[in-house]
């Protein structure tokens, strides 16, 4: 539990937004906690009610900025420090990396961003003897930072060595420098719309991408954008878009949403005129899938239920269609999810994939001849895409994959592999303005049950 000291009365402005963002940042480094559970529901950090909209939204920004540029920060300290980054005082830590990243990358001047780190580390009992030290190194780095950063730059220290390593052995070298830059920008904001894409890129000051997601570069609280309430549209990535749309025309077809919270494939398939079940196992998660599909005015059965168990129970004749988009090690969305690429380790991958292994088993099973199974995970790692359905297919000779064409996906066909599944990389989609480029990493497969 952080610490319950938020805004004090005479407190300086902006000390409150560091406070939290080195508590977020502690709970991250020091106790494996996500972003997500940090920032939102129940156990988000108490004392973000009381930061206004601007200072809440300066806190993610620079969290975000420290989990994406970790390693060359870690760099620039360590060469700025002659004894290390200090280990007794995780605030001083911190401290120092919240200074350095507003020095290095935000429009904060230099002199408040070393007075508010100083500030931080005074007000902690551990770390308030490192306070002269953090003014030192914090000066020194608005000097001398740009340097050390620049002596770096082509050695990809912002991804963890296991995951470029895993990249660099799937993708090739030359891929894997591609997806660890594209992953080090800060991501566009991608929606999914009911209609008229073109209206809501005018209305949103953004752009329509080729495959008819909006994309915009808008900051600020998604509800209050126009639309949001209207039920108009959802947050979604452009990739995570497309496996939905693998299925065609899903007018008046029985399908299952079996990872479904929280939504954004449920509402595609159900404004499509699917008969939809969303199934998922997390009975918070379905609150907010319930709670977007009412604002959109869509409709879709829900079950709070483990897949495959909710599967073997409600078979009846068969599925004409089932979605599985899988819990995964989610390494394709860490441009969005930075915390992500810090908190896995290669050994969750083995786990997941046995659950992925169990909810495609589950799905052949109940799919009707003639069925159509997509499968989708937000992930990277081969285990959890392309190598779990060459498995799959050879054990279960009555699948055969139906192999995706470019023209379904805007004529991407970067994003189409040898096999015909779909491969998107945070590396595609070249945008000339950085910010509009990119897209999650998503891999997705379409099969067909022929007996
Ligand atoms: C990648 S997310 C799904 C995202 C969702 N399809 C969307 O487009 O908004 C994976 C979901 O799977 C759920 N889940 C994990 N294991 C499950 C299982 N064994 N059975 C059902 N749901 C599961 C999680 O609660 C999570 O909501």
């Amino acid at each position: 539990m952080p610490p319950q000291r938020f805004a004090l009365p005479s407190e300086v402005p902006g000390l409150a937004a560091r406070r939290i963002a080195a508590d977020i940042l502690d709970g991250v480094l020091h106790k494996r906690r996500t972003l997500d559970e940090q920032l939102d529901g129940t156990a988000a950090h108490p004392g973000l009610k009381s930061l206004s909209d601007r200072d809440r939204a300066l806190m993610r920004r620079l969290v975000a900025t420290i989990l994406r540029r970790l390693g060359t920060l870690g760099h620039v300290l360590s060469r700025l420090l002659d004894r290390g980054i200090p280990t007794d005082a995780p605030r001083a830590q911190s401290a120092l990396l919240i200074g350095a990243a507003q020095i290095l990358w935000m429009d904060v001047p230099d002199h408040a961003a070393v007075d508010l780190s100083v500030r931080l580390v005074q007000s902690d009992r551990r770390a308030a003897k490192y306070a002269g030290l953090v003014n030192a190194v914090l000066r020194r780095c608005a000097r001398e930072g740009q340097p050390l950063i620049d002596e770096v730059k082509s050695r990809n220290l912002d991804v963890a060595p296991w995951l470029l390593a895993r990249w660099s052995a799937h993708y090739g070298a030359t891929t894997a420098s591609a997806i660890a830059h594209a992953i080090g920008q800060e991501p566009s904001f991608d929606i999914t719309v009911k209609s008229d894409p073109s209206q809501w890129a005018t209305r949103l000051h953004g752009e329509t991408l080729p495959t008819g997601s909006v994309r915009t570069v808008l900051q600020g609280s998604v509800t209050m954008l126009p639309g949001f309430s209207e039920g108009q549209w959802w947050v979604q990535d452009a990739a995570a878009a497309l496996p939905a749309r693998l299925f065609g025309d899903v007018a008046n077809k029985n399908i299952v949403d079996l990872c479904a919270a929280p939504g954004g494939k449920t509402a595609q398939l159900a404004h499509g005129g699917a008969r939809v079940t969303a199934v998922d196992r997390s009975p918070a998660r379905m609150a907010r899938l319930r709670d977007n599909l009412a604002r959109l005015s869509l409709d879709a059965a829900c079950a709070v239920s483990e897949g495959s168990e909710w599967l073997a129970q409600n078979r009846g004749d068969g599925f004409d269609g089932i979605l599985i988009d899988a819990p995964c090690t989610s390494t394709g969305t860490i441009r969005r999810h930075p915390d992500i690429g810090w908190l896995r380790q290669e050994s969750d991958i083995a786990p997941l994939a046995a659950t992925q292994r169990r909810l495609l088993q589950g799905a052949v099973a109940a799919l009707k001849i003639g069925g159509m199974l997509v499968y989708c995970t937000c992930s990277l790692e081969p285990e959890e895409g392309e190598q779990a359905i060459a498995d799959l297919l050879k054990s279960e000779t009555a699948l055969q994959r139906v192999p995706i064409e470019a023209s379904e996906v805007a004529g991407l066909s970067e994003i189409i592999t040898a096999d015909g599944d779909l491969r998107t990389l945070p590396s595609h989609l070249a945008h000339p303005d950085p910010r509009l480029a990119g897209l999650d990493g998503f891999y997705a497969t379409r099969l067909v049950r022929r007996n």
